[in-house]
């Protein structure tokens, strides 16, 4: 594993329970993708936010399990305009599962990641999705990285490359990344700073698909995350809490066309307070 720096209890209980999990066989699984890249350009053609809405029953840093039908909840999230959809197949801590992709990649027509600590090549072999993500910090070197990366895509996922500093964007772009992901949540503390992001995001090249991952809440973190340069966001826990999730997903897709709205509505909420 990369960096020795700590990891909080909760993420080394996931990386332990990740290490045990068995995966399929060579050639269980063979994917014709949706593009990522093609479903955050019809988003932006259509003046909505790439969004990357996730369906998170719970997570170590969540009060609570959230028992929706996975499939509904994916639908809901579409019609709120989110353009592609992330699930957690992680049962242990997140309450995922394979099946739940599977129901989800059934109900939607936008492309959808797995969502899971993923350190094998055997890890890629358990369910069909567009994406499946890698975490530099779990994964032992750059070149095993690599060989990650190369057998994601010859079984025909886009692999979306996870990093928290600049240290990690290097060993991805290394290893042939097109597809990165900046997590604002650390994992030694589980922290979120959206500045993490900004750190990162200007030495990314620009043909890379960027996407700022975590602690993204109100429209104004959409905001801000989208004038540091992301591509895309990838939002669980805002929308989840939201009893309505297509409202919850929209009040983030909508947020550089309602600005006005969205101002008065804060300035109102200050000047009551
Ligand atoms: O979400 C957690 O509590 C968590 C804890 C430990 C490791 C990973 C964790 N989350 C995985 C994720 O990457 C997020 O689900 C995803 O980026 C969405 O984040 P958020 O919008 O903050 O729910």
């Amino acid at each position: 594993m990369n960096s020795g720096e700590e990891l909080a209890p909760a993420v080394q209980s996931i990386l332990e329970t990740a290490r045990e999990r068995t995966g399929g066989e060579p050639g269980d699984v063979s994917v014709s993708a949706r593009s990522l890249p093609d479903a955050l350009a019809r988003a932006e053609s259509d003046g909505r936010v790439p969004v990357i809405a996730e369906v998170k029953p719970t997570s170590p840093t969540t009060d609570g399990t959230r028992e929706d039908d996975p499939a509904e909840l994916a639908r809901a999230m579409v019609e709120g305009g989110a353009a592609a959809i992330s699930v957690l197949t992680e049962p242990t801590h997140f309450g995922g599962s394979p099946e739940a992709l599977t129901q989800v990649r059934e109900a939607v027509d936008v492309p959808v990641l797995r969502k899971d600590f993923l350190l094998r090549e055997e890890h890629l072999d358990v369910v069909e999705a567009d994406l499946i993500l890698l975490i530099v910090r779990f994964v032992d070197d750059g070149a095993h990285l690599e060989e990650l990366i190369d057998g994601a895509r010859e079984r025909g996922f886009q692999p979306l490359v996870e990093v928290h500093d600049r240290a990690e964007l290097e060993t991805a772009l290394e290893a042939g990344a097109d597809i990165i992901g900046v997590n604002n949540r650390d994992l030694g503390k589980l922290e979120v700073d959206l500045g993490t992001f900004e750190a990162v995001a200007p030495d990314t090249p620009e043909d890379v698909t960027l996407i700022a991952e975590s602690g993204v809440s109100s429209p104004e973190d959409v905001r801000r995350m989208r004038a540091a340069g992301a591509d895309a966001l990838l939002v669980g826990s805002a929308i989840m809490a939201e009893g309505d999730v297509t409202d919850g997903t929209r009040r983030l897709t909508t947020a550089e066309t309602n600005t006005d709205a969205e101002s008065e509505m804060e300035t109102d909420t200050e000047t009551q307070i």
